[in-house]
């Protein structure tokens, strides 16, 4: 299951990649927005990312204007590795290298059938682990140092 949010900002984006998604069979499961109206980015970051901080969910999608707000808020979740995206080759290596559970994504800046190919090589592409790994468990240990400090 693939969760997927957006903020006003991002709707229109969002309801492209729901489309697309649903056609390349994937199971997604949209959150909202589902209105136009000013809404506040983190309150639908969270709605993604939480369950994935719980492993209630493998992997999402976020979509806001810049997709700044959206990687900040949703990264503030353990076990979230949120990447903002710009084109396929970001995308790629949130994957292949990074291992992104959530791809982010900004409504206001790309192209519509960028976003489906970004999209795309993000959900059908592999982590390569190896070395990567150790530079994610760093960030597993940065997270825990940050929890004991608290
Ligand atoms: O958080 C953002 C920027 O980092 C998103 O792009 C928001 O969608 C944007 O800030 C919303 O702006 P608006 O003027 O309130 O529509």
């Amino acid at each position: 299951m693939l969760l997927i949010a957006s903020d006003h900002g991002g709707l229109e984006l969002k309801q492209i990649l729901v489309d697309y998604l649903k056609q390349q069979g994937v199971d997604v499961k949209d959150l909202g927005v589902h209105a136009e109206d000013s809404v506040d980015y983190p309150d639908y970051a969270a709605l993604v990312a939480e369950p994935i901080s719980k492993q209630e969910a493998d992997q999402g999608i976020l979509v806001c204007g810049t997709g700044i707000g959206m990687s900040i808020a949703a990264n503030k979740f353990p076990g979230v590795r949120a990447a903002l995206a710009h084109d396929e080759f970001t995308a790629q290596m949130a994957r292949e290298h990074n291992n992104a559970n959530i791809l982010v994504l900004g409504g206001r800046v790309l192209d519509p059938e960028l976003a489906c190919r970004m999209v795309s090589v993000w959900y059908d592409g592999a982590y390569e682990g190896g070395r990567h790994q150790n530079r994610l468990n760093k960030i597993i240990q940065l997270e825990r140092h940050c929890d004991a400090d608290a």
